[in-house]
């Protein structure tokens, strides 16, 4: 399958996925829901690839979902086809790590996208929000959930029942974001904060990913115990073996993913 709407490259052990519908600020119709799910399975089963970056425009991350195209549906359309859960949560269910490069607009899904990656690396003209609200609806692909855990319920009732943005600086402070940098180096820190991910043991960096998720979805008894057997389960990794011998020996580990 070719890709329409997104620009999709490998630079070294890092898959980058480019948003690409500039005439429409990325916003993200059913193809490029699509395209970018494919695009994932082929990163997902490349065990070369690392970590995935997806990035917008300097303009737009993404403005939301395709408003043209889903104005017209009704309930049923919506209900049977599972809008919005389907194709979306793919990018949730990646088992590798995905980091959102996120300039310019990143709003209602486009928002709900960078939130469903697991690091958030801001531009300084970035912009969140949640405007659904101002279209009639509310947040459907995860924003009233993953957005009041992120920012905690105050911030995240406001921007929701309000559809106020916030900018790169309030994102940091909030816990939105990771970092914001100036916009010139925002691909460059992106790239590099992808390729020292992908430079460690992946089945190590996936059990990371998969330790720190749980931490949303369990009590502190339950996710401390998940941590506790994954970080056994370490143990029986060549990479572990390699880790610890390269420390002692002074030099650079090179890890097989084994
Ligand atoms: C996931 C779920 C359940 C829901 C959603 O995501 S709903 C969508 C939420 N997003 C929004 O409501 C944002 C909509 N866009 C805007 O408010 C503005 O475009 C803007 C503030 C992001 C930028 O404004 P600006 O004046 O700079 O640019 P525009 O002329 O408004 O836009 C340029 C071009 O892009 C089209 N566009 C923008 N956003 C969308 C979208 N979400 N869906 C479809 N098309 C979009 C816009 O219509 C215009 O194209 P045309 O000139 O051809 O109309």
């Amino acid at each position: 399958m070719g890709y329409q709407n997104i620009i999709v490259e490998k630079k070294g052990r890092v898959g980058l996925i480019t948003l690409n519908r500039p005439k429409a600020l990325n916003a993200l119709c059913d193809a490029l829901v699509q395209e970018l799910g494919k695009a994932l399975d082929e990163f997902e089963s490349d065990a070369h690839v690392g970590a995935i970056v997806i990035t917008g425009s300097e303009k737009a991350f993404a403005a939301g979902a395709d408003i043209k195209e889903m104005k017209d549906r009704n309930f049923v359309d919506v209900y049977v086809s599972d809008f919005i859960t389907k194709g979306w949560e793919r990018v949730a269910q990646c088992r590798k790590p995905v980091i959102a490069a996120v300039a310019g607009y990143a709003l209602g899904g486009g928002c709900e996208l960078a939130m469903m990656c697991d690091v958030i690396l801001a531009a300084e003209n970035a912009k969140f929000g949640q405007p659904e609200i101002t279209l009639g609806v509310l947040p459907g692909a995860g924003g009233t959930q993953r957005l009041t855990r992120l920012v905690g319920k105050a911030k995240a009732m406001e921007m929701c029942l309000s559809g106020r943005m916030m900018d790169a600086a309030e994102a940091e402070r909030s816990g939105l974001v990771s970092r914001v940098l100036p916009a010139e180096q925002l691909m460059d820190e992106a790239m590099k904060l992808a390729d020292r991910i992908a430079s460690m043991s992946t089945p190590v960096v996936m059990m990371v990913k998969e330790s720190v998720n749980r931490a949303y979805e369990s009590t502190l008894a339950e996710g401390l115990r998940f941590e506790r057997r994954l970080f056994h389960a370490a143990f029986a990794t060549e990479d572990q073996k390699e880790g610890m011998a390269a420390f002692v020996e002074k030099r650079q580990p090179d890890f097989k993913d084994r």
